[in-house]
C-alpha cells in the first residue's frame, strides 16, 4: 500500500471507531476485510489511527472536523506532510482538499485543547498536575515507550539485554527501577523472541515495576495482589524471593491468562476467589492497585481518555473508597497496605488515601507518585499501616 493509500484506511477505521466500534475491533475488522494488506501496512494504520485517537482534539482543531478525513488531515497538519501529495485521489489515496478544508483547521487553543484534555477533567487535571499539566497532556499525544521487564527469578538485566540483542532487540537500563528496560529498537518483534517466549522479560511499563520494587517486603511475607487483573504485578511480586503471592480480583475472568504466564515466568502464584481471601487472611502485604481513570497510562489506551466521564469518573472514586476498605479488613495487625493506581489524578490518589485515613485507625507511611513527564506511565502509591493492633 502506498503511504496515502493507509492514510485513507485510517480515515474509515477512525470513522467506525468515532461511531462507537472498539478501537481494536475497528482494526481487526480492517485486516480480514483487506488480505493484499501486510504487516506493514497494518502496522502503520495501527499507528496513524493511535496516534489520531491520542490527539483527537488538536487534531479535529487542525483538520477542521472531528472525522476519522478530520482526524488524518490533522495528522498530517501536525507532523508537517506535504498534505497536497497526499490528498491527490488517485489509486487509494484521500480525495483531494475541498476549498473549506482548505481554508479550515486552527493551532489548537492552549490549554484542554491543546493538551488533548477532555473540558470537564481540564480543572483536575491542572489542579492535579499545577504547571506540569499542559506537558503531561502533551507527552500523552505521542506513543509510549516500550518497557520490559526483567524477571530476576530466570536472569539479570545484563543478560537479558544480550539475550535481546541476540534477536535484533536493542534495550537499555530505565533509571524507574532495576528490573526495568527500554527497548529502543525492534520493539515489534518482542511478543516472538526467544527472550519473551522463555520468560526473560515481559511486557510491563517501569512505573508499574517500580511499584513493586517500592514494597516493603521481605522473606516470610504473604502477600496479596487484592486486584490482580491480567497480574502484571502480581507477576513482579512472584519474583521477589522468598516471599508467598497470592491473587485476587473480583472478576476472576481477568485472570484466566495468569497461570500460564505464572508457569512461563517460572512463578507460584496461588489465586483465590473473594471467600477464600477472607478466609486465607490475614496478609503482611495486601496491594490495592484499584481501578482508576487510567489517566497514567492514556497514551497506551487513548480511548479510556474521552470516554470517561464526570459520571464515571465518580463511580471509580466510590469503588476506590471500598477496595480500600476491604483490603484493609484483610491486612495484618503491623502489615502493610498498598495502595496504586496508573492515574495522576489526585483525588483518586491522595483524596481517596486522605478520605480512608479519616475514617480512622491507619496512617501514611510513605507515597511515591511517578508522572509521565519521567518518561514512564502515571503512577501512584501509598504506603499504609494501623495505628492500632486490633484485626
Ligand atoms: C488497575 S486493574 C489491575 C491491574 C493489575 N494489577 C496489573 O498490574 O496488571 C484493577 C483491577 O481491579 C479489579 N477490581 C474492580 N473492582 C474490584 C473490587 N471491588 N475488588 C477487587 N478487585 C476489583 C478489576 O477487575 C481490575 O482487574
Amino acid at each position: 500500500m502506498t503511504p496515502a493509500a493507509r492514510l485513507q484506511s485510517a480515515i474509515e477505521v477512525l470513522d467506525e471507531i468515532l461511531a462507537g466500534k472498539p478501537a481494536e475491533q475497528a482494526l481487526t475488522g480492517w485486516a480480514r476485510r483487506s488480505r493484499f494488506a501486510g504487516s506493514k501496512d497494518r502496522a502503520a494504520l495501527r499507528d496513524h489511527v493511535f496516534d489520531a485517537l491520542r490527539a483527537r482534539r488538536s487534531f479535529a482543531a487542525r483538520g477542521g472536523a472531528e472525522t476519522g478525513r478530520g482526524l488524518i488531515l490533522g495528522l498530517c497538519r501536525a507532523q508537517g506532510l506535504a498534505v497536497a501529495d497526499l490528498f491527490t485521489g488517485i489509486g487509494h489515496a484521500p480525495a483531494p482538499l475541498t476549498p473549506e478544508e482548505q481554508a479550515g483547521g486552527r493551532d489548537p487553543a492552549p490549554g484542554a485543547e491543546a493538551a488533548d484534555i477532555p473540558d470537564w477533567l481540564w480543572p483536575r487535571f491542572e489542579a492535579s498536575l499545577g504547571a506540569r499539566a499542559e506537558a503531561a497532556g502533551q507527552v500523552m499525544q505521542s506513543r509510549a515507550p516500550v518497557h520490559l521487564r526483567v524477571n530476576t527469578a530466570r536472569t539479570d538485566r545484563a543478560s537479558a539485554i544480550a539475550a535481546l540483542a541476540g534477536e535484533g532487540i536493542v534495550a537499555q537500563p530505565h533509571p524507574a527501577c532495576d528490573t526495568a528496560l527500554e527497548v529502543t529498537e525492534g520493539a515489534r518483534g518482542i511478543a516472538r523472541s526467544a527472550a519473551y517466549l522463555d520468560g526473560l522479560v515481559e511486557l510491563q511499563d517501569a512505573a508499574s515495576q517500580a511499584i513493586v520494587a517500592a514494597l516493603p517486603l521481605a522473606p516470610g511475607m504473604r502477600v496479596l495482589d487484592y486486584c490482580a487483573g491480567g497480574g502484571g504485578k502480581t507477576l513482579a511480586l512472584a519474583a521477589v524471593p522468598g516471599i508467598e503471592v497470592f491473587a485476587h480480583d473480583a472478576a476472576p475472568q481477568r485472570m484466566r491468562d495468569l497461570p500460564a504466564r505464572a508457569a512461563r515466568a517460572g512463578a507460584q502464584v496461588r489465586l483465590l476467589d473473594t471467600a477464600e481471601a477472607a478466609r486465607m487472611a490475614p496478609f503482611d502485604l495486601v496491594l490495592a492497585d484499584a481501578p482508576c481513570s487510567g489517566s497514567g497510562s492514556w497514551r497506551r489506551a487513548p480511548a479510556g481518555k474521552w470516554e470517561l466521564s464526570e459520571e464515571k469518573f465518580a463511580a471509580l472514586l466510590a469503588v476506590q473508597r471500598e477496595i480500600l476498605h476491604c483490603a484493609a479488613a484483610l491486612t495484618a495487625p503491623g502489615g502493610v497496605l498498598a495502595y496504586a493506581t496508573c492515574s495522576m489524578l489526585s483525588e483518586e490518589n491522595d483524596g481517596a488515601v486522605q478520605a480512608f485515613l479519616d475514617t480512622g485507625g491507619w496512617k501514611l507511611d510513605d507515597c511515591h507518585r511517578w508522572d509521565v513527564l519521567s518518561g514512564t506511565d502515571g503512577f501512584f502509591l501509598a504506603l499504609l499501616t494501623r495505628t492500632h493492633s486490633e484485626f
